[in-house]
């Protein structure tokens, strides 16, 4: 059941779209980001599994890392077309062309602003450059993308001159990119027709997201005939950024019903690999691969998507698809039903008085501005219920930490796991770090540590203040359980949450 989702857009149903991925050419121009040698070419390989049909490895003239990392990528066996930039000199295209890549992106301003204050030419003399460029790539043999920089704040008939000359020039594909984000979904839609109305090439989009609007901007030059978009993973790029993968890929496969190359079931993973190497967090509530994409609280909400998920996400886009997980959320506007199928996933079978005795302990904590852990959620059932919630698995008995400006972070727990004494040590970035990393030494063999988040507030002020942690770990099936615990010692506040969610997942194995 699709609903009124194809009104007016029948024409895009089963075309295909390919996809552009900037991420490692724009998406590293989000200021303060480098990446590596090693981290593009673990992000090349990713983008290959993903589907990516063009990927633009760099900006080979600019660094020799860049160089580096262009000419690696290229000769790495992908099976999508690799792609290097280049401004409209032969000396950017030598750069390139001495990479082995399989296609160039020229580019060169053509509105008067960025023209007269940036490049200093004259209308024509760029036309010229663009023609030349666009010339010596061919002669190399290489497929050539030519973007007119500043397409949308461009003379129009100028615009329609440069690209209809590219094309002359053997030119294979004509990008517009929205540099400075300007333009409104409408005006896009307008624009890429008239431009499809005058050349006979293939059009591609690059669109930022000053306003917000990159996304529904490529979307509109889709509908208006562009066949290829240029997005980033996370929407990372110059400023605001680009449109994202995740957003474009899946309202083009699932709103207008199109063709991409795209394996969606990736895209979680690929987006949460670029998290890790450019330190840039996704948004908790980040479309699609933020944490709360496909997370439930409300009560009416969570009781609807319990009975059929549909209810209360798109359907037409569900977290399988992605790679993500559907998750319910325990806090202030939790309602019975969620609350109830908590307590049954873990055995737990509260008759309705002690129910509604829960439901009013919850909510009394999250009144107060607490977020509910599981620990939470058990403790109070077992209270209500009058029943000990069992022994645990994993006693501390003892947890050191050695840290200092000139010693390596280093810790070591002692703990008693199902009768056996068992100890452990390990380093780390940090006090913290090397805790966490001595009790996943210990737990090894009874479960594998996979963190899901990870959260420490000062609950009061001064150096005394008492930290409080809240863990969430991952079990195997991809449930997270978590805890918290506050103390005025952050490693054993960390250590203690860890323990508790790690004894409720031993529990819910036994
Ligand atoms: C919208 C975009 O994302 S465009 C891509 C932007 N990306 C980057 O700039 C990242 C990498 N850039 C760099 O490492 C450097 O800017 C370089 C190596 C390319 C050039 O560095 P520098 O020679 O030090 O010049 P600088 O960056 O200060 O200025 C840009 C120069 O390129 C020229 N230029 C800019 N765009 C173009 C173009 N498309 N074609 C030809 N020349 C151009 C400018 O006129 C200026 O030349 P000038 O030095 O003769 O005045
Ligand atoms: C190089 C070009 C396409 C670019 O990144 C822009 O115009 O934003
Ligand atoms: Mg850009």
């Amino acid at each position: 059941m699709r609903g009124i989702v194809f009104y007016g857009t029948e024409h895009i149903r089963n075309k295909h779209i390919s996809i552009f991925d900037t991420t490692l050419r724009d998406g590293e121009q989000t200021p303060g980001i480098s990446l590596n040698t090693e981290q593009k070419l673990n992000i090349a390989q990713q983008l290959d599994k993903l589907g990516v049909d063009v990927l633009e490895a760099g900006f080979a003239v600019s660094t020799k890392g860049d160089r580096e990392s262009v000419q690696a990528i290229a000769n790495a066996g992908l099976s999508l077309d690799v792609c290097g930039l280049a401004r409209v000199k032969r000396e950017d295209i030598d750069a390139c062309v001495e990479t082995g890549v399989d296609m160039i992106h020229t580019f060169v301003s053509t509105s008067d602003v960025q023209r007269i204050h940036t490049i200093n030419k004259s209308r024509e003399e760029v036309l010229e450059m663009a023609v030349d460029a666009v010339e010596y790539i061919k002669d190399h043999d290489i497929k050539c993308l030519f973007s007119a920089m500043d397409a949308t704040r461009t003379d129009f008939d100028y615009l329609i001159d440069i690209y209809k000359s590219v094309e002359g020039a053997g030119c294979d594909i004509i990008n517009v990119p929205d540099t400075v984000g300007v333009m409104s979904p409408s005006s896009m839609y307008n624009l890429i027709s008239d431009i499809n109305n005058n050349v006979n090439i293939p059009i591609d989009v690059h669109c930022h997201n000053d306003f917000g609007l990159a996304v529904a901007n490529s979307l509109m030059a889709v509908e208006a005939g562009a066949s290829q978009t240029q997005v980033t993973i996370n929407g990372l790029g110059e400023r605001a950024g680009n449109a994202d993968l995740a957003e474009t890929a899946m309202s083009l496969n699932s709103i207008y019903g199109a063709k991409t190359n795209i394996n969606t079931k990736y895209i979680m993973e690929t987006a949460k690999m670029v998290e890790r190497y450019t330190g840039i967090n996704i948004p908790a509530h980040m479309p699609i691969v933020g944490e709360n994409a496909f997370a439930h609280e409300s009560g009416i909400h969570t009781h609807g998507v319990l009975e059929k998920s549909d209810t209360f996400e798109p359907g037409i886009m569900t977290p399988e698809m992605v790679g993500q997980n559907r998750r319910i959320v325990l806090g202030k506007h939790a309602g019975k039903h969620a609350i109830k199928k908590s307590l049954e996933t873990a055995g737990i079978y509260p008759t309705d008085e002690q129910l509604n005795e829960i439901i009013d302990n919850i909510k009394s904590i999250a009144d107060k501005g607490k977020r509910i852990t599981d620990a939470d959620l058990y403790t109070i059932a077992s209270t209500v219920m009058g029943k000990p919630s069992g022994e645990d698995a994993i006693k501390l008995k003892e947890l050191s930490v050695m840290t200092g400006n000139i010693s390596t972070p280093t810790a070591v727990v002692k703990a008693v796991i199902r009768d056996s004494e068992t100890i452990a040590s390990n380093t780390g970035v940090g006090p913290v770090d090397a805790a966490i990393k001595a009790v996943e030494e210990i737990i090894g063999e009874y479960a594998t540590i996979n963190i899901h988040d990870f959260r420490i507030e000062a609950i009061s002020g001064g150096s005394d203040a008492l930290a409080e942690v809240t863990i969430g770990v991952e079990d195997e099936k991809g449930k997270i359980i978590s805890a918290r615990s506050a103390s005025a010692d952050i490693v054993i506040a960390s250590v203690d949450a860890l323990i508790t969610s790690l004894n409720i997942m031993l529990k819910s194995k036994s």
